[in-house]
């Protein structure tokens, strides 16, 4: 997979962190952190006893067979042929020959179609299908152009034009039933609606869509279990429930609705078809800007733009996607970032994501992902563990003082247990101020310099020693919740495993990959300023 290729991981045995703060630890750790297994934001013995039950297959029929090109080429108003279609070996990109340089939509009549570069392809690669360069590309070329009516989008222009229908009560109702966070089944819904439609506009580009998703709620129950990070198991679970409970919903809404009013022309839709869809918009949706608001201001709204979606991602990517806007309509086009060699895949940046997006909406695992991060609870009693682990005699985090107590809820840290990232700059904050017991200091500081990262020790150096060793603390506390060490999934790999064991492996070792590297930094930082603390001493 195209950033897999990274560097390799560390093995935990490899790294040196503050021996002595591990020896403290391994010391105190049977009784405080037995009491606090849920380290992470959510706890794992509770979901992984009930893991859903997992979606499999996609029951409706898939078209197959259609040539990519011709929603494109309907643009023009060319009627398409659902029953003649294109063998798949002719799946591949058209440049337009009548537009030999970098077009631009300059004419109504361009304005309806769209163009390809002459210079891509597309191939077939470790990341699915992609797009590939011919040829040398300057900078600054149009790619690939789409007219503002290709999108499929939910209330597009296309709907608009009555070209492809309205999007009727029946469908809006669902639409409506869907949290804002499951945005992408919303858009799922009219991509299903479509697929079920004779005659459809998007009929070309549907049917050239994956059939099957490498996201975890089509893993079986012991993938799900291998992930092995809470937070993501609740996603997981969240998102398979919803989908179990939605498909109950439509049936009970649907099942009066005539044929002629019925949103997906009187077949089923269960939580197979549903997840499907949910995935196919996850992964290949962009949110971009809607029409233009009477009043001027711009919506952000999800769409599937065919072609564009065959680019894979990068975080340094080669192209972007630029959206020409006017009073009316948009156009988008993806445009070379940088000179594109021969031979280079045309990649787009998806987001600076961690890898739970990666792998909840595009079933994908980066190494060494610089955006992965690590959430845990922001719980007192754990932090006391912590601290005492780290040789820190009476923390008092889970009794802090009433002023202590002032400046958490001024963190938001106060009540509900928060879920934090390692490192964050609120999660420092608390730590330095709940270590410190001089009042005074502490309200020296504000709270922007509390919270600051970079700062070295705005509370002096012993203060930020502790907190810093806390949070050493708590990342081993962290580490140790893992059941399996990196160097045991990396022998598990090397035996060979199914696409889902794999990604959820790679992803676990993701995980523990960056609580170690977080240690490193953290173990670093307590050195230099213990150096600093000894060099002051002796001056
Ligand atoms: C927008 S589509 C790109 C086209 C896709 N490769 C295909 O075959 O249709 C996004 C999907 O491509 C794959 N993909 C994109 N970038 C990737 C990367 N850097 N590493 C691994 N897989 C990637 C993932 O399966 C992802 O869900």
């Amino acid at each position: 997979m195209g950033d897999s290729c990274g560097k390799r991981l560390t093995a935990p045995e490899m790294i040196r962190v503050d021996a002595s703060l591990v020896r403290t630890f391994e010391h105190n750790c049977s009784c405080p952190l037995d009491a606090h297994r849920d380290v992470f934001a959510h706890p794992l013995s509770t979901l992984i006893k009930t893991p859903p039950h997992l979606l499999h297959s996609l029951p409706l029929q898939k078209p197959k067979n259609a040539d990519l090109l011709i929603a494109i080429k309907d643009a023009n108003g060319a009627q398409v042929h659902h029953n003649d279609p294109t063998p798949p070996s002719q799946l591949r990109l058209l440049a337009d020959p009548s537009r030999p340089s970098t077009p631009r939509f300059d004419s109504v009549g361009q304005e309806r179609r769209g163009f390809v570069h002459p210079g891509l392809r597309i191939a077939d690669g470790d990341c699915g299908l992609g797009l590939v360069s011919t040829d040398q590309i300057p900078k600054g070329s149009d790619l690939i152009g789409l007219p503002s009516h290709v999108p499929l989008r939910i209330g597009s222009v296309v709907d608009a034009d009555n070209v492809g229908g309205g999007v009727e009560p029946a469908l809006l109702g669902l639409v409506r039933r869907v949290p804002e966070e499951l945005w992408a089944m919303r858009l799922g819904l009219k991509l299903l609606r479509e697929r079920a439609m004779v005659g459809s506009f998007w009929w070309p580009y549907i049917s050239n869509l994956p059939e099957t998703y490498s996201v975890p709620i089509f893993f079986p129950g012991e993938d799900i279990k291998n992930l092995q990070y809470a937070p993501l198991l609740s996603q997981v679970n969240k998102r398979c429930r919803f989908l179990l409970e939605f498909e109950k919903e439509i049936k009970h809404i649907l099942q009066d609705v005539k044929s002629d009013d019925h949103p997906f022309g009187g077949r089923d839709v269960d939580a197979s078809s549903l997840g499907w869809a949910m995935s196919a918009v996850s992964s290949r949706a962009f949110r971009l800007h809607g029409n233009k608001l009477p009043d001027g201001t711009k919506t952000y709204i999800p769409m599937m733009l065919p072609l564009i979606d065959i680019c894979n991602h990068s975080f340094h990517q080669n192209a972007e996607i630029v959206q020409e806007q006017d009073t009316q309509t948009s156009k988008f086009l993806v445009v070379a970032e940088k000179q594109i060699n021969q031979n280079d895949s045309i990649t787009l940046n998806y987001g600076c994501l961690s890898n739970d997006f990666f792998l909840l909406d595009y079933g994908f695992v980066i190494t060494s992902n610089p955006f992965d991060c690590i959430e845990l609870k922001y719980d007192g009693g754990l932090l006391d563990a912590a601290s005492m682990a780290a040789g820190i005699s009476s923390p008092n985090f889970s009794s802090p003082a009433p002023w202590q107590r002032e400046i958490l809820a001024q963190l938001n840290l106060e009540g509900e247990a928060s879920i934090l990232k390692v490192v964050e700059g609120r999660f420092l904050a608390a730590l330095r101020v709940l270590l410190a017991d001089d009042r005074e200091t502490v309200e020296k500081q504000n709270l922007d310099s509390l919270q600051s990262i970079s700062a070295e020790a705005p509370l002096g150096i012993p203060n930020e020693v502790s907190a810093l060793r806390t949070l050493i603390a708590l990342c081993v506390i962290a580490l140790n919740h893992f059941p399996t060490k990196i160097m045991e999934d990396e022998a598990l790999l090397k035996e060979g495993v199914s696409t889902s064991t794999e990604l959820a492996v790679r992803f676990r070792m993701e995980k523990k990959s960056v609580i170690i590297d977080v240690m490193r930094n953290l173990s670093r930082r307590v050195k230099k300023l213990a150096a600093k603390e000894t060099a002051t001493t002796e001056c």
